[in-house]
């Protein structure tokens, strides 16, 4: 496993509010993980100090380098799309491709020309006059071609349609993937990038509360429908969450010491949405 981003008890203040608290974590090549966590939790202070675009305590290592003293040099190996738009308004298209052909040395033009031709976004369009989701799209397009270590996406689908969200993580996976790159994605919209996942991770109130390979998450979590009249028994076994449905309650066990829980109905796997709100509430 070789570490693409390492982190050892770091830590973000602004003034007295603490957004991260003593984080620890290694990312590795070719995990495509789930940062995951209720708005204000902390997923954008961390990816900013990822990238050196913020201050931080602690210790972090991102492509053997540390942001806070080589950002420019570690940029050259990072894509980020960030969670607003920060692309100039008055440029447009051509010329942006050009600029990023211009800057950016590990910028593929002809990739990214070529996903945009499969959009209804013209060359000569101003991002003033692009629609949010088509200025997603345009940075997409940016983004996946570049020749990346590493992808950080930080709620790239806000404000795309279903089709195009669908869109965006397929060409994620066939345009821009491979076992050598790493991708990092946040957002509120897990459901949608549960398929894709390999690791997932938890923070809320700047900190870590998960952090699991998805093909762990079985052996860890287990869901149950009980029956109305074996809810108080099964209570006694210590359901991490409950949530009611017809038919019975649905309780979620951490790390199930119990063989029983099988004799309450078909165990299965949690979703991470129904996962998050577990370990949330
Ligand atoms: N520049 C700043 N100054 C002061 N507080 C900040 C600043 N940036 C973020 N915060 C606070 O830090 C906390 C974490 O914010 P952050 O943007 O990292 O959350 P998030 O998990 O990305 O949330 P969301 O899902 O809503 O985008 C929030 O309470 C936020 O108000």
């Amino acid at each position: 496993m070789k570490p693409v981003v390492t982190a050892e008890s770091v830590s973000k203040h602004y003034g007295q509010f603490a957004a991260l608290r003593d984080l620890s974590l290694t990312i590795a090549e070719g995990q495509i993980l789930g940062l995951i966590g209720p708005n204000g939790a902390g997923k954008t202070t961390l990816l900013r100090c990822l990238l050196g675009l913020s201050s931080f305590d602690g210790s972090l290592n991102v492509l053997g380098k540390n942001p806070k003293t080589s950002r420019t040099t570690l940029l050259q190996d990072v894509a980020y799309i960030a969670d607003t738009a920060v692309l100039p308004s008055w440029i447009n298209v051509a010329q942006l491709l050009e600029y990023m052909q211009g800057t950016h040395p590990k910028f593929d033009i002809a990739k990214a020309k070529s996903f945009l031709a499969d959009t209804n976004i013209a060359a000569n369009s101003r991002v003033k006059q692009l629609s949010k989701g088509m200025v997603t799209q345009l940075h997409l397009a940016l983004a996946i071609s570049i020749d990346a270590k590493l992808l950080v996406l930080d709620e790239p689908t806000l404000g795309l349609d279903i089709l195009y969200r669908k869109r965006f993580y397929q060409q994620l996976l066939t345009d821009f993937y491979d076992a050598e790159r790493t991708i990092i994605i946040t957002t509120h919209q897990v459901e949608e990038i549960e398929h894709l996942l390999t690791h997932l991770i938890f923070i809320n109130e700047g900190r870590l509360c998960l952090d699991l390979a998805m093909d762990q998450i079985a052996s860890h979590y287990v869901e149950v429908q009980v029956p109305a009249d074996q809810i108080e028994q099964a209570r006694l076994l210590n359901p991490l969450h409950e949530r009611t449905s017809l038919g019975g309650n649905i309780m979620l066990f951490e790390n199930p010491k119990s063989d029983s829980l099988a004799d309450y109905g078909p165990l299965r796997t949690p979703s991470i949405a129904d996962l998050f709100v577990a370990k949330m509430s």
